[in-house]
């Protein structure tokens, strides 16, 4: 059994009738997990002693109708802090970790009754597009296992594409929860940044970070989001902001809604094949009443070049706590303190990591700091303008999340400039800091094509809404893959 035929309401009517118990559902979740991840590879780490005896707990207490995750199973992406179980960030530094504390997210998980099955796999440190940056497995796309999965969030967005779970959690810098879910025909909601709290995610780029839920259907994204979000004393960037319910007025209709398409997402570098998908998509929305108009993000073109030098930047930064003492990997027949510092980093690290702190650390020293960091914080003020001026007149914006559906294992790990450009039209959103989600919008050669709906700053409910719309009016999300799924 999986759960393709069931999505995250019909499984929490099911308990709440008690016609299935928390403790059958995870450990019919361990059983097919053994059946289909081998050839996926989602997973890092399963939790399964720990989630039965959870799941025997809730059960015991009785299913709260008001939660919709109490009893079910969910995975979480292994850069987000587990008590007592390991968090790699999928990262020799990291490979035996054993968490002090839960993540915020965590703990939300486990007060709203959910029972965490696993760890997902993801590019090392979150730092790709690909989940091929793991220092520890290969994930593989259900879809075509000889494709890549996306990234980094990868394994998160197989674990719930392939009906191992029916809600999974990634973070997004740059893209990372939205490009999964594209290759995958998954939802992927990127939160605005501030929305949910970063406590206990072990941090890339702070000021990008964000956690948010993958999951099969609009719906049910809009409800694992309520579960996360909101404020947090940890985070200092957390909103104050009340959260509203965003499950609320989701059927409520979108005539006359005002979208703006921006013609930079749509020229010649997006696959021709995904534009038409996007095209089908403009007029699905007209169809529904919505108007959708050109409109321009002139300076998303220099998104992915300040990222990386934001981004990199507060990477050298963060990752300097890895240094082979505190906690972490540690070179063996070290000489003295130096010869740890150095050969535990440049045996800990993998390249794609070393290759940002070193961007990173050149970006921020002294005679280049102005030349790359400085210039790179302006082009994110005019990013952040740009949207401001379409958001005046729009109440949300619509494109394509990737340039290409997912590409074949190892045709781009070996060039990032190509692999960095798969977010060329993600990074802007995090670089203003909105909400930006992936709905699945149809498919180019067999292979699942996202819609990005863009929201102004902490209007998740807007994208919710129209995404709801747009998948009531599609059935693109029914579809399921070759591995896993209802086969
Ligand atoms: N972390 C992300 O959001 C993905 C982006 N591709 C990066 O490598 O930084």
């Amino acid at each position: 059994m999986t759960y393709f035929d069931q999505d995250l309401t019909s499984l929490h009517a099911d308990l709440v009738a008690k016609k299935l118990t928390a403790v059958d559902l995870a450990k019919t979740t361990f059983v097919n997990m053994k059946q289909v991840d081998p050839e996926l590879g989602a997973f890092l780490a399963l939790n399964e002693d720990a989630a039965l005896k959870r799941a025997a707990e809730i059960d015991a207490k009785g299913i709260d109708p008001d939660n919709v995750l109490a009893g079910i199973p969910v995975a979480v992406k292994d850069n987000i802090v587990t008590k007592g179980l390991t968090t790699t960030a999928a990262s020799k530094m990291l490979e035996h970790f054993v968490p002090v504390y839960d993540a915020t997210v965590v703990e939300k998980l486990y007060a709203s009754d959910a029972v965490i099955v696993g760890k997902n796999n993801m590019d090392e440190f979150a730092m790709g597009g690909s989940t091929e940056n793991s220092a520890l497995k290969l994930t593989h796309n259900p879809w075509d296992v000889s494709r890549v999965p996306g990234g980094s969030s990868g394994g998160s967005a197989v674990a719930v594409a392939s009906g191992q779970v029916p809600v999974a959690f990634g973070s997004d810098t740059g893209g990372s929860i939205r490009q999964p879910a594209a290759f995958n025909g998954v939802v992927g909601m990127k939160p605005t940044y501030g929305r949910v709290s970063r406590w206990g995610l072990i941090a890339f780029a702070s000021s990008l970070d964000q956690i948010g839920p993958l999951t099969r259907t609009v719906k049910d994204n809009a409800a694992a989001l309520n579960v996360i979000a909101g404020y947090d004393q940890h985070d200092g960037t957390a909103s104050k902001r009340a959260v509203p319910d965003f499950t609320a007025g989701l059927d409520g209709d979108i005539k006359g809604m005002k979208i703006g398409l921006p013609k930079e997402y749509m020229d010649e570098g997006i696959d021709p094949k995904v534009r038409a998908v996007i095209k089908d998509a403009v007029k699905k929305f007209e169809e529904l009443g919505a108007t959708v108009e050109e409109v321009s993000l002139p300076h998303s073109r220099y998104g992915v070049s300040a990222y990386y030098i934001i981004a990199s930047s507060e990477a050298s930064s963060n990752l300097q706590r890895f240094d082979g003492i505190r906690y972490g990997f540690r070179a063996e027949d070290v000489k003295n303190l130096e010869d740890v510092y150095v050969r535990s980093r440049s045996e800990g690290f993998g390249d794609e990591v070393k290759r940002r702190i070193m961007l990173g650390t050149f970006s921020l020293s002294a005679g280049y700091y102005d030349a790359y960091f400085h210039k790179a914080g302006q082009v994110r003020t005019l990013i952040i303008d740009d949207f401001k001026r379409v958001f005046d007149k729009y109440d949300m914006i619509m494109g394509p999340v990737t340039p290409t559906p997912a590409f074949k294992i190892g045709d781009e790990i070996s060039d990032p400039i190509t692999m960095y450009m798969n977010d060329v039209l993600t990074i802007p959103v995090n670089l203003a800091g909105l909400p930006g989600m992936s709905v699945p919008a149809g498919f180019a050669d067999g292979l699942p094509v996202g819609l990005q709906l863009i929201g102004k700053r902490f209007d998740e409910s807007t994208l919710y809404k129209a995404g709801y719309a747009f998948e009531q009016a599609t059935d693109f999300h029914n579809q399921t893959p070759k591995v896993g799924g209802a086969n």
